[in-house]
């Protein structure tokens, strides 16, 4: 057997990855709207009916804003590959996402992504991996929108050459996202309850990692049974931040962030509190049964609706 390849970072962050082109319709749009929540305890919810349905003779559905996450997702249907980096893809979790938009989604369209490490990080009992991915419509060359996903490997840390740990990031601090939770009472709050079969239904827009559905699975990645993604909880957060601060319009949103701070059970209640702070909207959504904070970060609107 070969032995293992040492692990280089600065190996690692040079690493070129390739271009990638995919497209999608409305009825991807659509599922995916169905898998983070809209119009499951109201068919007829007028904030929700245009993700899913041309309503009053609209001529195309609506796109969620956090539809950007999957648009990046798609260049790594294949696993995470960073050279010689050995990890138990068991033990993957999603620690962050950053988006900036652009434009809105068109209903369909086809797009390209551009890929780059934008950040590596040694943390001695996990590595932290960020992704930077650019997401261009195709046809026009237009820049739709941009994500920087983390994951945390658990157990793949401890690879730091010198006694300081290994860190890089190649973009500005302001855009990392731990955020400070104010003491004043929540501005707004908004209850939602996810479905038992809710990361069966998520995982059809493309992430089939068998953590969310696998029950042997997830007990090895060390939870009771499967978790639901990262993702669609951050869905679930920001359709609150939509529905109670946008007043429905998504297209003022310019910008998400979310960390995730534990695991969600797919049927468990997530409770979204939001704070105003200017144009940021701070948020912390917790899992109701548990009383335990799972994500918190903030969403940058360009402007406010004149009825708030
Ligand atoms: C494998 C095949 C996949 C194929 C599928 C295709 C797609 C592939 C790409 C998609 C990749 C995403 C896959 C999605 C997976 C999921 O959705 S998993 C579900 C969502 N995520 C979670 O549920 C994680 C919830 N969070 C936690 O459980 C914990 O926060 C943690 C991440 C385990 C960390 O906890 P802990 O080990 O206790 O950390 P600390 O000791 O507090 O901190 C250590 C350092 O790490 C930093 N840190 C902590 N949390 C995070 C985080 N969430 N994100 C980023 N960084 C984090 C922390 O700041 C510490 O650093 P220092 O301060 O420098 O010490």
């Amino acid at each position: 057997m070969a032995a293992p390849q040492e692990f280089d970072p600065d190996l690692a962050i040079s690493h070129k990855y390739p271009d990638t082109s995919h497209s999608y319709t409305e009825r991807d749009a659509a599922l995916y709207a169905l898998g983070i929540g809209v119009c499951a305890s109201n068919a007829v919810d007028s904030d929700d009916l245009k993700y899913v349905y041309h309503e009053n003779g609209q001529n195309h559905i609506e796109v969620l804003p956090t539809y950007a996450a999957i648009l990046a997702q798609k260049s790594f249907e294949g696993g995470i590959n960073i050279p010689g980096l050995e990890y138990d893809r068991r033990l993957l979790l999603h620690g962050q996402q950053y988006i900036e938009l652009y434009k809105p989604f068109p209903s369909s369209c086809n797009v390209q992504n551009k890929v780059c490490l934008a950040g590596l990080h040694d943390k001695g009992k996990a590595a932290i991996l960020e992704y930077e991915t650019k997401t261009y419509d195709k046809e026009t060359g237009d820049l739709l929108c941009m994500n920087r996903m983390t994951v945390y490997l658990r157990g793949a840390g401890g690879f730091s050459k010198s006694s300081k740990p290994f860190s890089y990031s190649n973009y500005p601090t302001n855009q990392v996202s731990t955020v400070k939770i104010p003491e004043s009472k929540p501005f707004s709050v908004f209850e939602d309850h996810t479905r038992p079969s809710q990361a069966l239904l998520y995982r059809l827009s493309g992430d089939y990692n068998p953590l969310h559905s696998d029950p042997l699975f997830a007990k090895v990645a060390g939870f009771s049974q499967p978790i639901l993604h990262g993702l669609c909880t951050l869905g679930f957060a920001v359709r609150a931040v939509i529905k109670c601060i946008c007043k429905g319009d998504a297209d003022i949103i310019k910008g998400i962030s979310g960390r995730f701070l534990l695991h969600v059970y797919p049927g468990e209640t997530l409770v979204t509190e939001m704070w105003l702070q200017g144009l940021r909207v701070i948020y912390r959504t917790k899992v109701k049964e548990r009383n335990q904070a799972v994500l918190s970060g903030y969403v940058d609107l360009r402007g406010l609706t004149s009825s708030l």
